[in-house]
């Protein structure tokens, strides 16, 4: 089943930078590794993909349902089921972590229940974060507010709330940028089990090791244009890797 499909999407920003109609589809499922060079378009896609921009051309369909078709309360809805890890982290920098990572499930809450969060949580939710936490190796940060943490430590708090919502689609941009190479793979493990358990995932990456190593499905952007779409293995074969591997850094793991 696609739970995405792009026709001619586009986004061009006023200065002429962004997107050019890009046709795709996506099975559910799937573990996607958005690679290319910075400037490529990644982020742009993704932004476009949770509704947080809007294409200026060309038509995109999200877990069934037409994005231009949509009003307000329908896109909200829509984006409650999706999951985003934001480059930028995107936490609260004055609450603390429970908190941040409670917020994940905000659209899926009544204000009141959202408004009681905010102050307090229950035993169960507390409990459930916890263990979320602890995956990423920062339990003990539970009650510490966000502006006093590394960016590392912000970031594992971006994907503790993107699993915590329980979205049947994540998103996320540059997951792994401001963390260290056992806490990459730490994260990686995880999208790749909640994979496994049938969530379908994109992930923008610039390690692109990581993402032969770890995706079943390769998107490469370059110069705002998809210019592959396949899998890793034909990926690394191809003239388009040669040229965007020119830009990034490679550490020499094996595809097997
Ligand atoms: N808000 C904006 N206004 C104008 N131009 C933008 C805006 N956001 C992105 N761009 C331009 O669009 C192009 C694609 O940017 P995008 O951020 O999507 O690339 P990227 O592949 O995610 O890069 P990186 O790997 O560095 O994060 C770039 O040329 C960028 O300068």
């Amino acid at each position: 089943m696609d739970i995405i499909v792009a026709e001619g999407l586009s986004k061009v920003y006023p200065n002429g930078q962004g997107l050019h109609k890009v046709s795709f589809s996506l099975s559910k499922g799937e573990l996607i590794g958005i690679v290319g060079p910075s400037g490529a378009g990644k982020s742009t896609f993704l932004r476009l993909l949770c509704g947080a921009i809007f294409p200026s051309e060309g038509t995109l369909n999200i877990l069934g349902q037409e994005m231009s078709h949509l009003n307000r309360r329908q896109l909200q809805t829509l984006r409650s089921k999706i999951a985003t890890v934001y480059q930028n982290f995107n936490v609260i920098p004055s609450l603390d972590v429970a908190r941040n990572v409670f917020m994940g499930r905000a659209g899926k809450l009544s204000y009141a229940s959202v408004v009681r969060g905010a102050f307090r949580l229950t035993a169960k939710e507390e409990s459930e974060i916890e263990e979320i936490l602890a995956m990423l190796g920062i339990e003990d940060k539970l009650y510490e507010r966000c502006q006093e943490l590394s960016g590392g430590q912000q970031q594992r708090v971006a994907v503790a709330r993107a699993i915590y919502c329980g979205a049947e689609l994540i998103l996320a941009d540059e997951p792994i940028a401001s963390v260290d190479p056992a806490t990459a793979e730490l994260i990686l493990q995880l999208f790749q089990s909640l994979n496994k358990q049938g969530k379908t995932i994109l992930l923008s990456l610039h390690q692109i090791d990581s993402a032969l190593k770890y995706c079943s499905k390769i998107l490469a952007f370059d110069h705002g244009t998809l210019v592959y779409n396949g899998c890793p293995e034909d990926y690394i074969k191809s003239d388009v890797s040669k040229k965007i591997m020119g830009n990034v850094p490679r550490t020499g793991v094996k595809v097997v």
